[in-house]
Parts: structure tokens; sequence; C-alpha cells
């Protein structure tokens, strides 16, 4: 089979959260079981963009309502990501440093659609799927189907995953003068609460959607920003698949960002002891922590649906009524006020608390090793791969139990368990949940079987890509 991811994020090129992760991994996966994976995505100025060779496959000249641009369309020239790497220029919208963020995004990304489609019309032949990801690229399902320039397209069967429904895209109507010339009898399928919303659009448009988790796509049933009603309507077509982990990355034992001067700071599970003892060394030791004490750990994007503004007085409290009896240690960026309060705790550090505020690849990962539990008390929480980039780091999450993190995480007073979970993203839950990891750290020698047990899951890729190649071939045959 051909398949063509369509992406605003893939890691190692440009990453701001678990998009990135999935991009970087679902296609090498489907590439080694004999499958053409393709993934197409902006070229932003990233340091990748740099450090490697690319040969140009194709220019074309297309609009974005009246505004005429050139495209480039260039391939990474060795295929080293293990799968084919296609970037697209479109000069004075695509070329900036950061993925989002700036107020032109919804012509960026709907240029960046307009011309990914445009190229594959220029095709001798056609793939077999085009799986767009999140509402960046969600309106090609309805191009393809409905924009009279890209009618050659229109039997390529499609697939939307949701990686987080809280994000929508949502504009105003007038943005739809942006799409190539449409059916207009189809303006219906671009209108979502009197918005042009393109989650909404690729929901109803795409021949099969999925999402990151099973859990969560019973939960956007009932919650999910709005589109509850389309979500029932549309079951048919919906199926929650979950997320594996790139295994390869996200190894302790070969790990390239745990690496320390002449020092191996690599771990398997019959090291983990020592192995994660010398990660937390180094990294109590860089941000002055005690490496007596427990290390819990946050890392993430620092806004409500992760949970991320109870932080500042679930550690308040946590030190208050358990006592200094842990370390907290966070990284992240987001919403500048809970940055802020973040920042401000540090005031009450004995040696016992600190942050990083910003995006740090290397950081987050001595973080997976170094730390014994990671925190994760999303409202909101589609899959999560930290929790499953920590059981593989032998380290605990400690988690709401909600979305995929009630898929993956069972919880260690449960038959055969190795996680904590509370149930409500609230102080009190959270500062319970806190307290059973440092009683856990108590009993050293439970610990430790519980890190044996979590070290041996395995989250890797291999299941859930064989969910997705089911999954097109449903879509591909009917059924
Ligand atoms: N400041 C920072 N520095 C370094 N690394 C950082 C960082 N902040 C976050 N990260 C990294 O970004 C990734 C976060 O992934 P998640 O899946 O947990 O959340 P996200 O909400 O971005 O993804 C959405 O998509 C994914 C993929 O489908 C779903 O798992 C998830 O539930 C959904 O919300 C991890 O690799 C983490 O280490």
């Amino acid at each position: 089979m051909e398949i063509i991811h369509v992406s605003a994020e893939c890691y190692p090129v440009a990453k701001a959260g678990g998009l990135g992760d999935v991009v970087g991994a679902l296609p090498k996966y489907q590439h080694d079981l004999g499958h053409v994976a393709k993934v197409v995505m902006p070229m932003y100025r990233t340091k990748f963009l740099a450090a490697n060779e690319f040969d140009v496959v194709h220019k074309g000249y297309t609009h974005l309502h009246n505004y005429w641009f050139n495209y480039t369309i260039i391939k990474e020239r060795t295929n080293k990501l293990g799968f084919d790497l296609y970037l697209v220029d479109i000069f004075g919208l695509l070329d900036r440093e950061k993925i989002y963020g700036y107020d032109d995004d919804v012509e960026r990304f709907t240029a960046f659609q307009i011309a990914v489609v445009d190229w594959m019309v220029s095709w001798a032949h056609q793939p077999d799927i085009i799986h767009v990801h999140d509402h960046h690229t969600a309106l090609i399902p309805f191009m393809v189907k409905y924009c009279f320039a890209y009618q050659k397209l229109q039997n390529i069967a499609t697939v939307l995953t949701i990686h987080n429904g809280q994000y929508q895209g949502q504009t105003g109507m007038d943005k739809t003068v942006l799409i190539p010339a449409w059916d207009p009898w189809k303006r219906g399928l671009l209108e979502w609460a009197g918005a042009l919303n393109p989650l909404a659009c690729g929901i109803r448009c795409a021949w099969k959607v999925t999402t990151v988790s099973p859990t969560y796509l019973e939960e956007m049933r009932y919650s999910s920003a709005g589109l509850e009603p389309l979500l029932e309507y549309e079951k048919g077509k919906c199926s929650g698949i979950l997320n594996g982990i790139d295994t390869v990355v996200w190894n302790p034992a070969t790990d390239r960002y745990l690496v320390e001067d002449h020092t191996d700071v690599h771990y398997d599970i019959t090291t983990a002891e020592e192995g994660k003892q010398k990660n937390k060394a180094r990294l109590c030791q860089k941000y002055n922590l005690d490496p007596k004490k427990p290390l819990i750990t946050f890392i993430g994007r620092l806004v409500g649906d992760k949970g991320a503004d109870l932080l500042p007085q679930v550690i308040e409290e946590s030190f208050y009524y358990i006592g200094r009896k842990m370390n907290f240690f966070i990284l992240g960026s987001g919403l500048p006020e809970i940055e802020g309060r973040l920042q401000g705790i540090r005031g009450l550090s004995r040696g016992d608390y600190n942050t990083y505020i910003g995006y740090d690849e290397a950081l987050s990962h001595l973080i997976y090793a170094g730390a014994d539990f990671i925190l994760m008390p999303s409202r909101v929480e589609p899959c999560g791969l930290n929790q499953m980039y920590a059981l593989r780091y032998g380290t605990v999450p400690v988690v709401r139990n909600t979305g995929g993190l009630h898929d993956t995480v069972i919880d260690y007073g449960d038959k055969d368990g190795y996680g904590i979970r509370f149930n409500h993203a609230t102080v009190g839950d959270m500062t319970h949940g806190i307290w059973r990891s440092v009683e856990l750290f108590q009993q050293q020698e439970m610990l430790r079987e519980i890190r044996q047990r979590m070290m041996q899951l395995d989250f890797s890729w291999e299941t859930s890509v064989r969910a997705y190649l089911d999954l097109y071939d449903r879509a591909r045959h009917g059924g």
C-alpha cells in the first residue's frame, strides 16, 4: 500500500508535542512492514533543514484566494528517517522558525494543504491512502472530494486521525474563500456552529476517522468541545487506535540524549536501579534538588487541559501537608500565567523544587530516566505518550484516570498494576496521588518490583500499526 501522511509536525524535523512523535514513528513502522509511507509537511526553518540534504522534486504555482504563490516540494535525500520525507516550501508563509502561533496560521496551513493536493494532482499514479492528522490538515478530505481542481483525487481513501479534539482550528466562514473553488452545495460540510471548523469538516468528509485511544473516542461522544453530536452521528466510521512509542528513540539502553562525558548512564531492566540513580544524581545536581528524596516531575504543555494550572497549589499543599519529603521538577512552556506562577514558587524551594520553562528535548529524556514519578493530572488526554515513555524508563506514572491514561496505566493497588491513578483533576486528588508516591518510595522493595513490571510492558507500534493497516483496507474496500 502507498500511504501519504500529511501533518504539521514530524519528529525530528519539527515537533511541538505528541503529534510530532506519532508522525515521526508510525510511517517508519509501516515502511518496515513493506508499505510505502511518505510524510509531507511544511518546510519550517528548523535545525533539521540546515543539517540535511534535499532534492527539489516539484515546483508549482497556485493560489490562496487572490494571492498567487509559488511552492516547492523538496525530498530528504537519504531516507534516513525510515520513510520518504517531503517538505513544502511556500515563501512568506511557511518559512518561519516556529510551527504555530502566528496571526496568519489559517492562511499558512490552508496554503500548505492546497500546495499538497495541487502537487498530488500532478502525480502519474495515485496513492492508496491520504492520512491527515489534526485540524491543520483536516480540510484535505473535503478538498479532494469537492474542489473542482482536485477531482482526480476523489477516489483516494482519506483517513483523519484526531490527536487532540480540543483544537479544531475554527475561524470565520469568510475564510472559506481561501479554499479553491468548491461545490457550493457542500457549504454545510465546512460549517460547524456558525464557523469554518476544519476538524469538524474532516470528521464529516474523511472516509475513516480515528482517535489515538479507544477511551478517548468514548469520551468525545459526551465531551469534545462542541463536537459531541457529530461524533455520535459519525460513530460508524470512527475507531480508537492506541498510539505506540518509537522504541528506538525511547530506549534507556541506547538513548542518544543520555550521555555524560565518559560515564555510562544508559541502563536496561537488569541495571535499572543503578542507571536511574546515576541519571537522578545528574538531574538533581544540575537543578539543585535532593537525590535522597523521591523526585516527582511533570513534562508538557502548561495549559489547563494538562491540569498544569493546578501544579503550583498542589506543590505548595504537598509541602505543607505531606512535609518536605519529596522534590518537584517541572519542564514545560505554555500559558504565561502558569509559567509565571511556577517560576514564582521557586522562592519556596529548600533544594526540593525547580522548574525549567521552555522546550528542551534532551532535558525531557534525562527526566524520564532520572525521575522516580511523573505526574499527569490531565483534564483531557487523548492518548498521552509521556506515561508510556516513563514506563519504559522505569518511572512510575501518577495519572488522572482519563482517555489514553485510562487505557495504559493500571494502579499498583490492582492486579498486575504499576502506576498511581486518581479520578479527578483537583488539588485534593492530585495531592493524594503525591502522598501515595511518597509512601511507595519508602517501600523500596515494592518499588523495585513495580519498576521491573513497568519496564517489561510493550507499548511498541507493533499492534497499532497493524490496526491502521486493517483500517486502511476497510476504507478502501468498504466495511
Ligand atoms: N517542554 C517540553 N520539553 C521537551 N519535551 C516536551 C515538552 N513538552 C512536551 N514535550 C514532549 O512532547 C510530547 C508530549 O506528548 P503527549 O502525547 O503527552 O501530548 P500532546 O498534548 O502534545 O499530544 C497530543 O497528541 C498525542 C499524540 O497522538 C497524544 O498522545 C496526546 O494525548 C495529545 O494531547 C512528549 O514527547 C513530551 O516529552
